[in-house]
Order: structure tokens, then sequence, then C-alpha cells
């Protein structure tokens, strides 16, 4: 476990922080600009020193006002990630992976070099590498120096789109075999649908919620986050079986659900994540019997929320753990006498699936 109970005042945003985060996995430090990430991912590097509290990682306690343990950067046994690569120009690729690690194990640096692709850019210069190959050499130098935990900010953020696209997979893969805890910061609520499991999202410097990825996404506090438009749950989900006949994959929720999506290539319980916007989910009240849509589920109508302009409504619906949105009009929901507890069936017209296949590695 990994826990940061820590206060901090830096001009007029007072940093205040419970968070306590699972050893392994990806957790996602979401907020808007100025609302403190940088400086509590700074806090937790040793980079700044917090005003009281603790930070322990693993059973490592790094800082502790009360009993006055406050551990320099480099004894915190933390790899960091910044925006930009901050390579060493002067030194070739293979020095600067080499910087900062001590007790060499060829093993781990050809398993760290071969994740990252970066085997063909050893004996180059950093001013030859283009930004995504660079952002890989410094993901490498911080995994090389045998972290107990990673730190990214951003590290997509100076990337042009195609060197984003480039990168994504590495980091995908990354997140799948190393086994230390990561947080990353981001702004981008997609690069965060496709890494994260955990979510935190910060506001001038409070935590406003915290936990798995698809709780949080669900929950109210992430509703400014999402324009009206672009309201949408993420299930967690398996895959079941492969449809004998048409290019079909049938997907199994919690609660004995399940939904057919387009044909996924992969083995019986792979785990995916799904994305389900709110405009994409349609309601009536009894199914008709053919139907081109594949997937209807039955849910409850948990709570209805008005637009500012009073002509839409996102409908909350759930049926045991599982949660949807629907968008509809006030027309509609007026015909349809919505009411909390009604038994309403969801019809979803789309989805989006992304693989979330963890592998146990370095
Ligand atoms: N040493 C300092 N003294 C005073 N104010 C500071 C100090 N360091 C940071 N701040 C302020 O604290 C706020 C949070 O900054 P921080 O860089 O942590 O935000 P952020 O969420 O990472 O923002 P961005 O997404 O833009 O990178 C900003 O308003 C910043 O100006």
């Amino acid at each position: 476990m990994l826990t940061i109970q820590i206060k901090k005042q830096l001009g007029t945003l007072a940093i205040e922080t419970d968070i306590h985060l699972p050893e392994q996995g990806i957790t996602a430090l979401f907020g808007r600009s100025g609302s403190g990430k940088t400086s509590l991912i700074n806090l937790i590097a040793g980079l700044l020193t917090p005003d009281g509290g603790s930070i322990t990682i693993g059973n490592n306690r790094v800082f502790d006002s009360k009993q006055k343990i406050n551990r320099p950067p480099e004894q915190r046994h933390i790899g960091y990630v910044f925006q930009d690569a901050r390579l060493f120009p002067h030194l070739k690729v293979i020095t600067n992976l080499n910087y900062g690690n001590k007790e060499k194990d060829p093993d781990q640096f050809k398993i760290i070099t071969r994740l990252l692709g970066i085997e063909p850019l050893l004996q180059r210069y950093p001013a030859s590498l283009s930004g995504g190959e660079k952002q890989r050499v410094a993901i490498g130098r911080a995994l090389l120096s045998n972290p107990s935990m990673l730190l990214m900010d951003e590290p997509l953020a100076s990337l042009d789109t195609p060197r984003k696209a480039e990168l994504m997979p590495y980091l995908e893969q990354l997140t799948t075999e190393v086994n230390i805890p990561i947080l990353y910061v981001s702004h981008s609520l997609d690069e965060i649908l496709r890494l994260a499991d955990q979510l935190i999202l910060i506001d001038q410097g409070k935590i406003i919620a915290n936990g798995p990825l698809a709780e949080v996404w669900s929950s109210p506090q992430m509703t400014p986050w999402q324009a009206e438009q672009d309201a949408s749950v993420v299930l967690e989900a398996k895959l079941s079986h492969q449809h004998p006949d048409y290019a079909m994959t049938a997907l199994a929720l919690d609660n004995n659900l399940s939904l057919w999506t387009t044909r996924i290539d992969a083995t019986e319980k792979t785990p995916v994540r799904l994305r389900i916007y709110a405009k994409d989910v349609s309601l009536v009240k009894q199914p008709s019997e053919q139907s081109s849509i594949r997937n209807i589920l039955s849910m409850t109508v948990d709570s209805i929320e008005y637009s500012d302009s009073g002509d839409t409504c996102l409908v909350n619906l759930q049926a045991g753990r599982i949660q949807i949105k629907s968008s509809i009009t006030r027309w509609a929901a007026d015909e349809l006498g919505l009411a909390k507890g009604q038994t309403i069936f969801a019809q979803i017209k789309g989805m989006s699936v992304t693989p979330k296949d963890r592998v146990p590695g370095l």
C-alpha cells in the first residue's frame, strides 16, 4: 500500500491529501490546470517538502513530519518521467539509460530496452531521436534505476498526435508488465481510459474522488469533465464467447449481464474495458420482439438530471453494480413517465472496447 497523507501551502493553493493506493497498477491523476498535480508528485518525489504529514511507499516511510523523516529524492527509489525527456544531450542513449542505474543487471536491461523498443537506439545521441523515442528512453532510464514507484507527469504532453500514437502502445505494454505502482498525470481522458486502473480527481489541491477507474468515471464528481454530449460510463468486462455464425463476441459483465460487440480476437476471460456514451443508449418500456439492436438490458432508473436548458436529460440507470447513462429529450422522458425506481430497458447502440489484458511480468 502506498499512503500519501500530506499538507502543503503553495501561495494561495492548499494541497491536502489522504490517499491510499494499491502497490500495483497505474493510477491516473486528473484535474484542471493549476489544481496541484505536478506539485503533488513533486512532494512525493521529494522535490518539494510537505508542511506536515507522511508518505509511505510499501514499507519505506520516505517522509514523516512527526518522526522528522525526510528522505532526499535519491533515497526514495522513485522513477520520475517528465513532460520533456530531459536526457543528457552529450551522452549516448546507452549511457543515458545507465545513468543512475547502480546495480547493473544485464537481464533487466534487456527486458526493459526490448519492452520499450529502444534496443536499436542504444548507440545514438538524443538529438537524433524523435520526441516519442526520447520519451521511451526517459521511461527506460527511470525503470532501470529499479524504482519502487514510477511518477509520470504528462509524458505525452509535449508530443504531436502521431508521436503520441507511436508511444501509446509502449505505455500500454508497460502498464501491464511492470509490477510497481505508477502515478500518471494526464489531461486526456482518452489516454486515462486506455491506461489507468485507478483514477484520482484533484481540484484546488484537494482529492475529490479516488478509486477504481470505472467507479470514479461514473461518479457525480466526473460530470463537470464531460460535456453533455460526451457523458459516458466505463464498464469492466471479460470476453465470454464468440458467436458461432456472426463476427460478434459476447462480453460478460457483473450481475450475469452480457453484451455483444463486434468480434474481438482474444481468448475467453480476456479482460476488456467498455466505454458506452449516454447518447448511444435509448430507453423503451418494453423491448420489441424484433429489433436491430443486439444489446438490450433491463435496468432500474436511479436518477434523472435535467440539462440547464431543460430540453434534455441524463438518466442514470442501474442493474446491481452496473451503471449506464442514457441521454434523451425531456419530451421522451415525459412520455416514458420516468421516475426513480422504475424498471426500463436500455438499448445500447454502440460502444468502444479497449483490451485490458493484465500480464504480471518484470
Ligand atoms: N512554489 C510555489 N509557490 C507558490 N505557488 C506555487 C508554487 N508552486 C506551484 N504553485 C502554484 O500552485 C498551483 C498548482 O501548480 P501545479 O503545477 O502543481 O498544477 P498542475 O495541476 O500540475 O497544473 P498543469 O496541469 O497546468 O501542469 C499553481 O497555481 C502554481 O502557480
